[in-house]
């Protein structure tokens, strides 16, 4: 309820559709609730006294009344589904906002694919519970109540039926509405699983075509599929069963009505007009409870959603800005490690220990050692990715946490390890480095990242269109473009994480001659598995399981690092034997 609550706040701008809605609902309710006493009148008054005039004048009332009860109905819809569309609109706006700010941790820790169930599923289903809130949610009750007090207004004698069939009904809901909550949390936490499972077989089906596995897949998908129809039927049973049930109550009502009524007709103490209406409103009573608990359920369904998207809107986010940063300062790139530990699991396995080291403003640091020893976690921490633990980042000698996160983020080039590119333009893949760059600008960052030879090739240049995940361009041209989109920045922080591993050496070559004329005062970090390439860097970081086992030139490390000279060695058999 509480996470309902919270979420209250997306309706205020739509108040008025939100009370206009259930307000034209009133009026379809009433003229409902009016037909079957102008059916009695009918009946009693009309035909027994067979008074045809009676009979037409109050047979046009009722179609008037049906018509003014369709208009109010119709009014109500769309007016409620307005409400409800601009409520989920907003709050879809918000979680992406929101989700958008996650630090990698957030991310992990929901999962993508729940996060997709929540954007999508979980929406909708408040948008449905908003929807037939402000229609049904009126239009039940009042139905209810509305017949309950005609009834006792005009069929007193067969009130006591209602007194018995009143709690049965309302016990079901009550049991049904509790029971449906906790089955239909289980059907979204299938759905998550669905989605994460959809989600990594779509990115990796060339994978899974060179292994084969395309049956196992098959398999894997069933299985979750399977749970999430088993978890959908149970539900969606559950609540089937609700209607017969209700229907056998009401239907003994009607008998009894018939039964004491006949007894009462033949006393002479009841009109047979007054029997047919108590069956009307019996029955009208009991849409009004159906839709009632139609939408309790509805509601129910919508809590555990309601849960996860507060859970989402109101997640911590791990890196935060603080509250009064430096004022905004052009950055000029010394980037300072003192006595950094990063865990990722926080539970002290520190996948980064005592690192302490210095880059000076137009140095080109390299970054090398074993696989997972922390090289890229260790860049991740310079804009921010993450917060150490212990020990501080110092930019330009200040603490990297006293910037505005867009000030520090604006100075730093960042080239991933994998490149992700977006659906597009190339040109717009290269703007989102910065916005509203020129083409000459673009030209120029093409060129230092050798990316313009292949670019100036493609149909339409620079407006070539590229699919989604950039599956139209080699993995050598997605590494130089995603290249280009960090050069075009002009940054004065550069990050390179490993990312010429598709790019042959000569082209590397050129690469790194274009940074050291063209950005000569940017200070530069690559990370590599290759000597070659971080050989003429003015400091290389060795490091090994998370720790800085050295720092020097080339030709110190060659002497004083005992990782370096391995993975030295090993290369240089490697080249050896393919030179053979
Ligand atoms: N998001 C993450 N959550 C938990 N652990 C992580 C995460 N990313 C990396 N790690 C762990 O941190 C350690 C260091 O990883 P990192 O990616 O920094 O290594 P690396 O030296 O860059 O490796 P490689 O050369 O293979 O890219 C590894 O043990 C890895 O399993």
């Amino acid at each position: 309820m509480n996470s309902m609550k919270k979420l209250f706040p997306y309706i205020k701008p739509y108040t008025i559709f939100a009370i206009v809605g259930p307000l034209l609902m009133c009026i379809e309710v009433a003229m409902d609730l009016l037909q079957p006493s102008l059916m009695q009148r009918i009946i009693d008054e009309g035909i027994a006294h067979q008074d045809n005039s009676y009979v037409i004048q109050l047979g046009l009332l009722m179609l008037l009344s049906a018509a003014i009860g369709l208009l109010g109905g119709a009014g109500s819809s769309i007016y409620a589904s307005k409400a409800a569309v601009h409520f989920s609109t907003d709050i879809r706006r918000d979680l992406f906002h929101k989700m958008e700010r996650f630090s990698s941790q957030n991310t992990d820790t929901f999962g993508k694919g729940k996060l997709i169930t929540i954007v999508t599923n979980d929406i909708a289903a408040i948008q449905q519970a908003l929807i037939m809130t402000l229609r049904v949610f009126v239009r039940g009750p009042l139905l209810f109540v509305g017949s309950v007090i005609i009834v006792w207004v005009t069929a007193r004698e067969l009130f006591p039926i209602l007194l018995v069939a009143i709690p049965i009904l309302i016990i079901f809901i009550y049991y049904f509405s509790k029971k449906s909550s906790a089955l239909y949390s289980n059907v979204q936490k299938a759905m998550d699983k669905v989605n994460t499972k959809l989600q990594e077989t779509l990115s990796a089906i060339p994978l899974i075509k060179a292994f084969g596995r395309e049956d196992y897949e098959k398999q894997q998908f069933k299985q979750t599929n399977d749970s999430l129809t088993n978890h959908m039927l149970t539900a969606e049973q559950v609540v089937l069963k609700l209607m017969p049930m209700m229907m056998l109550v009401v239907n003994i009502g009607i008998i009894a009505g018939l039964w004491f009524g006949a007894i009462k007709v033949n006393e002479g103490t009841l009109q047979v007009g007054v029997i047919l209406a108590f069956i009307n409103y019996l029955n009208i009573m009991m849409n009004g409870l159906m839709s009632s608990s139609n939408v309790l359920m509805q509601i129910a369904r919508a809590f555990p959603s309601a849960q996860r998207i507060h859970q989402v809107l109101e997640t911590d986010i791990e890196i935060k800005e603080i509250e009064h940063p430096v004022p905004f300062k052009k950055i000029i790139g010394e980037v300072e490690f003192r006595d950094v530990n990063f865990s990722y699991s926080k539970n002290g396995e520190y996948v980064l220990k005592n690192i302490s080291f210095t880059a000076k403003q137009g140095e080109t640091i390299g970054i090398i050692g074993p696989t997972g020893s922390g090289k890229s976690t260790l860049v991740k921490l310079i804009p921010r990715l993450y917060d150490p633990d212990k020990g501080v980042v110092l930019i330009d000698g200040i603490d990297s946490k006293t910037y505005a996160l867009k000030n520090l983020r604006d100075s730093i080039g960042f080239v991933t390890q994998k490149a992700t590119l977006f659906s597009g333009s190339i040109q717009e893949n290269l703007q989102y480095g910065k916005e509203n760059s020129t083409i000459q600008e673009m030209e120029e960052a093409g060129q230092m990242a050798v990316a313009s030879e292949f670019i100036d090739r493609l149909e339409g240049g620079y407006s070539h269109s590229l699919l989604q995940g950039a599956t139209n361009l080699s993995g050598g041209q997605q590494q130089r473009l995603s290249m280009a989109r960090a050069f075009i920045r002009k940054p004065s922080i550069l990050i390179l994480d490993d990312s010429t591993s598709a790019i042959d050496a000569l082209s590397e070559a050129k690469v790194q001659q274009a940074l050291h004329q063209k950005f000569p005062s940017t200070t530069v970090f690559i990370i590599s598995s290759k000597i070659s390439s971080v050989k003429e860097a003015d400091k290389i970081l060795v490091l090994e399981d998370g720790m800085l086992e050295a720092i020097g030139s080339h030709e110190e490390l060659l002497v004083r690092s005992k990782v370096y000279q391995d993975i030295y060695q090993s290369q240089r058999a490697r080249e050896a034997s393919r030179n053979e």
